[in-house]
């Protein structure tokens, strides 16, 4: 222990003279004097946004900096932790080895049978600086060292922190992470990796390691390209929002599927069925017949007045414009000019027919350049180009999907009356120029939206030639900054040979594109902004979390932002609710990487206990006879508890009581949550007011009050079940599985098969 505490001490020395040194180096960039040139800016930026990552992953780490120690049979001997730290000596060795590091694996994976050349592995406990455990575990049998700290239980590690009362937020797990989820962690970036597994079997927290060892193995990739974390609900990703910032990665963007097109925010809610409808994959393509409608040829001409006579824009002319706009191939915005030339061309010939012809049929006397200048007349003329506007109109995706949502065209009745919506109309101005400011969007319309964008283009050709332009003037400073300041480098935090693999340094510049790049974010602050304001970025990698939810028009949306592929995405298809919900896994990728993608199961569930999780899966059995569960990895000797009540908003008060909370809300150990269905919230919310809830719940707090929605991928220590007679089976099966200790319920109905055999609560 006193070696231990002795280590710890010198390397929680070396980590604040490392920040201190970091910190100095920004003050000092901050307050220094630059002689005005864009060249001085720029260095001084990059010191000062590379030293304040540094601080900021210095200060993540510091909690539990250091949990484990290998001892190998040839002698090496590491410490391992959270981010790797080097010594201050001439070759910077390693005093602490990340935990993505290749040589920290064997912490994870070796066994009596497989030690992978250790000979010893110790879990080192502490709390702040102080050791507080050691555990220790022999796996060279030849090794008769003892220290005294050996133990038979190897779990004790990781029931700990099991039993640990939460907190409200998701901690990172890399002191105990499995061998079947780290296989998952550190699995390839390339292609869609589908992590599948009941609740509690760890597919959020190890899709979150997973993005983190990603960054730290292709780090210069995804910092640039953005890892993009996809969740369920705002509540969920609060949840969830630690885990990368304590591993030291802070550069990660997170969003929920409503908030995945940039400037428009979800806030009404669909009904279930218009869900349903908005989320199927054959919506495509009506809105690509929308949009064709909206590309029109006129009934009668249109009479265009012309100072050489009036012009009649027919049917003809329309029809040929349009099959030339359409050959292009182009979305609807971008094909216009190819639709107006072939108008103005038509309009032109009737003049030159008009003005030039020939009365005894000879060739028109209209020459070349006269044609030209009446081409011209006609191209300039505002009549002609209204007339082009109202054929072929310039649309924005947010008024081509209200005013389809207005009057859904070519679906069944009963399905476009699920999904219509009043036109906002707007008395001045019509409807679709405006209804796009007044529509309130739901969740199920942002993948329309996007769609709508693919549809119709946005001519970006100026804005995407001055971005280049610029990039190349950027590569061109920085080179200049390389030649200056190539001989300052510094390597501060790298575990692994490969240059690309380092944690951080101060001065990993390595060439002037990449600089330029990076000079590029500067300006903009960070990729991950940068990438949540652009509708078409690229990113390096999605997690999707709770992918069953997401509807087929949905999963367009998603991968056109991948189109490498490189894919996490975490799932249950027995907890699917959603009624839009893709469910099984071949259908949501057959369109996309038919048969190129991987599945792994996680098969044991850390966060529930036995008892708790046979009585979700009787629930579950009851409509499927072969429902599978995954095993409990500990039980706690706290059966479950029903408690019939005529009143039930009442009886919950009484229970969240039992658990400590009090009427002010305080007072509880660990977190309790009451999930009732939508229709009783109001009724159990007045019984229990000192309730958190809302559509962003603060989820520290002891007592919260959800409908079973929100409830997804959360966990608490203690949870009431409102009337679950109430939930579909899918939501009771989650309800059931969040709790970490103790599960009750409260019904005046009937109970549903499968919680009938609950014991009576006293
Ligand atoms: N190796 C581990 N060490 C410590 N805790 C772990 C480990 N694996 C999982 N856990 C804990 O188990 C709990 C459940 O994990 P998580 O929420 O990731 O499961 P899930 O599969 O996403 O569940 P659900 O589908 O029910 O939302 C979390 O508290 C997590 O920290």
């Amino acid at each position: 222990m006193r070696h231990e505490q002795e280590f710890i001490d010198v390397l929680y020395a070396r980590l604040a003279d490392l920040r201190a040194e970091a910190e100095a180096a920004v003050t000092r960039e901050l307050g220094r004097e630059d002689d005005g040139t864009r060249q001085a800016r720029v260095e001084r930026d990059i010191a000062v946004f590379e030293q304040s990552a540094l601080v900021a992953a210095l200060t993540a780490g510091e909690n539990g900096l250091c949990f484990g120690r290998l001892v190998f049979r040839d002698g090496a001997d590491h410490h391992i932790g959270r981010i790797g730290i080097r010594r201050d000596d001439a070759e910077h060795s390693p005093l602490v080895i990340d935990w993505r590091a290749e040589v920290a694996r064997p912490f994870y994976l070796a066994t009596g049978h497989t030690p992978m050349g250790l000979r010893r592995r110790r879990h080192i406990t502490t709390s702040g600086k102080r050791v507080t455990a050691l555990h220790d575990e022999i796996l060279d049998l030849a090794d008769d060292t003892r220290t005294g700290f050996e133990g038979s239980d190897a779990d004790a590690v990781l029931l700990a922190s099991l039993d640990a009362a939460r907190t409200g937020r998701m901690h990172d797990i890399v002191q105990t992470i499995q061998a079947e989820q780290d296989r998952i962690i550190r699995a390839p970036h390339r292609g869609v990796l589908v992590v599948e597994g009941g609740p509690g079997t760890g597919k959020t927290v190890v899709a979150l390691h997973r993005a983190a060892f990603l960054l730290y193995a292709n780090r210069e990739h995804l910092t640039r390209r953005v890892v993009l974390v996809v969740g369920p609900n705002p509540a969920f990703l609060g949840y969830i929002e630690d885990v990368l910032p304590s591993l030291g990665e802070t550069g990660v963007l997170f969003a929920t599927p409503g908030e995945l097109f940039p400037g428009v925010t979800a806030t009404a809610i669909d009904t279930p069925a218009a869900a349903e409808v908005k989320g199927r994959a054959a919506m495509a393509e009506v809105l690509g017949r929308f949009v064709a409608d909206q590309q029109r040829v006129p009934e009668t001409p249109l009479v265009i007045g012309h100072d050489d006579g009036d012009l009649f824009l027919d049917a003809a002319i329309a029809e040929a414009a349009r099959r030339k706009a359409r050959a292009t191939l182009l979305p609807h915005n971008l094909a216009r000019p190819a639709f107006a030339s072939r108008v103005i061309d038509g309009l032109t010939e009737q003049l030159v027919d008009r003005l030039g012809a020939d009365p005894y049929g000879g060739p028109n006397f209209l020459g070349s350049e006269e044609v030209a200048q009446l081409a011209m007349s006609v191209a300039e003329s505002p009549a002609v180009q209204l007339a082009v506007d109202e054929l072929w109109p310039r649309l924005t995706p947010q008024g081509l999907v209200a005013d389809y949502l207005a009057d859904p065209v070519y679906l069944p009745d009963e399905d476009a009356a699920a999904i219509r919506r009043p036109a906002a109309y707007d008395p001045v101005f019509g409807t679709s120029a405006t209804a796009e400011t007044t529509v309130e969007w739901t969740v199920a319309d942002v993948p329309l939206l996007d769609e709508a964008a693919e549809l119709l283009g946005e001519d970006d050709s100026l804005a995407r030639a001055a971005a280049e332009a610029e990039r190349r003037r950027q590569i061109a400073y920085a080179q200049g900054v390389l030649d200056l300041s190539y001989g300052s480098r510094t390597q501060e935090f790298e575990d692994r040979e490969d240059e690309d693999s380092e944690v951080l340094s101060a001065h990993d510049l390595v060439d002037a594109e990449r600089l330029a790049a990076r000079q590029e974010e500067l300006d903009f602050r960070t990729s991950a902004e940068r990438a949540a304001a652009d509708r078409t970025w690229a990113y390096g990698h999605i997690v999707v979390d709770e992918a069953q939810e997401l509807s087929a028009m949905a999963w367009r949306l998603l991968m056109r932002r991948s189109p490498t592929r490189s894919m996490t995405l975490v799932g249950d298809p027995a907890q699917t609710s959603e009624p839009g919900g893709c469910g099984s896994w071949d259908r949501i990728l057959m369109p996309y990487v038919e048969g190129r993608w991987e599945r792994v199961r996680l098969g044991v569930n850390y966060r529930t206990p036995t008892e708790i999780m046979e009585v979700a899966a009787d629930v579950m059995r009851a409509g499927d006879r072969a429902f599978e569960p995954p095993e409990s990895v500990r039980s706690t000797g706290v059966k479950p508890w029903s408690r019939h009540a005529a009143d039930v908003p009442a009886a919950v008060a009484q229970a969240v009581a039992r658990e400590g909370v009090g009427a002010d809300g305080g007072g509880a150990a660990g977190r309790v949550a009451v999930i009732s269905p939508p229709e009783f919230l109001d009724a159990v919310a007045a019984a229990v007011p000192h309730a958190e809830r809302g559509v962003e719940p603060d989820l520290t707090r002891p007592l919260v009050l959800l409908d079973p929605r929100q409830a997804k991928g959360l966990e608490f220590d203690s949870v009431i079940v409102v009337e679950p007679a109430a939930f579909a089976l899918a939501d009771l099966y989650v309800a059931l599985t969040r709790a970490t200790q103790r599960l009750g319920v409260v019904h005046a109905g009937e109970l549903p098969a499968g919680l009938t055999g609950l014991a009576p609560a006293s």
